[in-house]
């Protein structure tokens, strides 16, 4: 036998068990989405029919595919093709409304994508207070908001909405940030203008400063905008964005992972009219103030620690309508349905001026 009809023969025979594996895996999935509907027609007969999504479950699921997972696909790979067949299941019930900061090709796409899938209905609006707005009012069923980047710190505008918003934290997402030089050009010594989001701009500062010592930064209002300015052809011009924007504006990649601090990620809550019940990992996020007199804030962290909570997130912030007065955002691990969470929470009832429990969700899984 020649040697490229014996390569035929070996390709077609495994190919062939392809094909049958793929209609298997078609059967799967349909058998897989059919017992979705029947849960939503259960939900529905219950008079849950609004409450489609449920992230606790969704936590399950996915943790579990991870734990048997054996390879060789990734763990994270196959997070994601789960993440996918969920989000298509849920659709069949009904598509899911998600609000997030635009335009399209922002992290913030990227991060509620990665929440909610690609059968979820994209939502990009102008500002932090309109996402908030737009899912109060019901014209999306959730939000994704950034709550905190490793390097820059808290979003301001979100903890404050946070304090006000009659919406409940109902998931957490984290999103490396990744950010590459997209151009039209097809060489570094073309770029004379660097377009980016001023963080961004920031972020690659090193970077910038060492391979394009002569190119002029330009802020604009995010990244996706810069990649959409870089897309129109201008001579020269190049943009500092991430992957979506690179896929979104059709741009090459001049430069790959150019920031400067390699482990750079941004948290960002997932928001709805919904608790999340119990998935077995799970964080709690509230806010409380501290009367005002000497060790008071020691004082109100005193119950987490006697109830063996830990915190994994401390935050303060002006009270805003008093001058220098204080309030404390604090994230700790556990569901306040948890034993030891509800007995922490009762006690810090007691001893805070005020105490507002903003949700507790599922920990991101990766
Ligand atoms: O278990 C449910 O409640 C479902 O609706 C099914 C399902 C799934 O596809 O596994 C779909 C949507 C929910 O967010 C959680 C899980």
């Amino acid at each position: 036998m020649k040697p490229n009809e014996a390569l035929s023969r070996q390709l077609a025979e495994v190919r062939d068990q392809i094909d049958a594996i793929d209609a298997r895996l078609l059967a799967l999935l349909n058998q897989r989405a059919a017992c979705a509907q029947r849960v939503g027609a259960i939900k529905a007969e219950h008079g849950e029919a609004d409450v489609i999504y449920r992230p606790e479950r969704e936590a399950q699921v996915l943790r579990r595919i991870r734990e048997m997972n054996r390879g060789p696909l990734s763990d994270e790979g196959v997070v994601r093709f789960f993440r996918e067949i969920m989000s298509a299941c849920l659709s069949l019930e009904r598509p899911l409304g998600v609000a997030f900061l635009g335009p399209l090709g922002t992290f913030s796409e990227s991060a509620a994508v990665k929440h909610f899938g690609h059968a979820a209905r994209l939502f990009p609006q102008d500002s932090i207070d309109r996402i908030f707005r737009v899912v109060e009012a019901r014209h999306a069923d959730y939000a994704v908001v950034p709550t905190e980047n490793s390097t820059e710190g808290a979003i301001g505008r979100v903890m404050d909405l946070l304090m006000t918003t009659p919406l409940r934290i109902c998931g957490e997402v984290l999103m490396r940030i990744q950010q590459h030089l997209l151009s039209r050009e097809t060489a570094l010594e073309k770029i004379t203008k660097v377009y980016s989001h001023a963080q961004s701009l920031a972020q690659c500062h090193e970077w910038l400063s060492r391979m394009l010592p002569q190119a002029q930064r330009i802020s604009v209002g995010s990244n996706a905008q810069a990649a959409q300015m870089a897309a129109g052809g201008e001579a020269g011009a190049a943009a500092i964005a991430g992957d979506a924007a690179a896929e979104r504006y059709g741009l090459p990649r001049l430069a790959e992972n150019i920031e400067d601090e390699p482990n750079n990620t941004t948290r960002f809550l997932v928001l709805g009219h919904q608790d999340a019940g119990v998935s077995g990992r799970d964080k709690t996020s509230l806010i409380m103030s501290a009367p005002n007199r000497t060790g008071s804030l020691v004082d109100l962290l005193m119950p987490f620690t006697e109830h063996g909570v830990s915190m994994t997130r401390l935050e303060s912030r002006p009270a805003r309508h008093t001058l220098w007065e204080y309030v404390f955002y604090v994230d700790i691990d556990g569901h306040r349905q948890d034993a030891n969470v509800t007995q922490a929470l009762t006690a810090l009832e007691q001893r805070a001026a005020y105490l507002r429990v903003l949700g507790s969700y599922p920990a991101a899984l990766y």
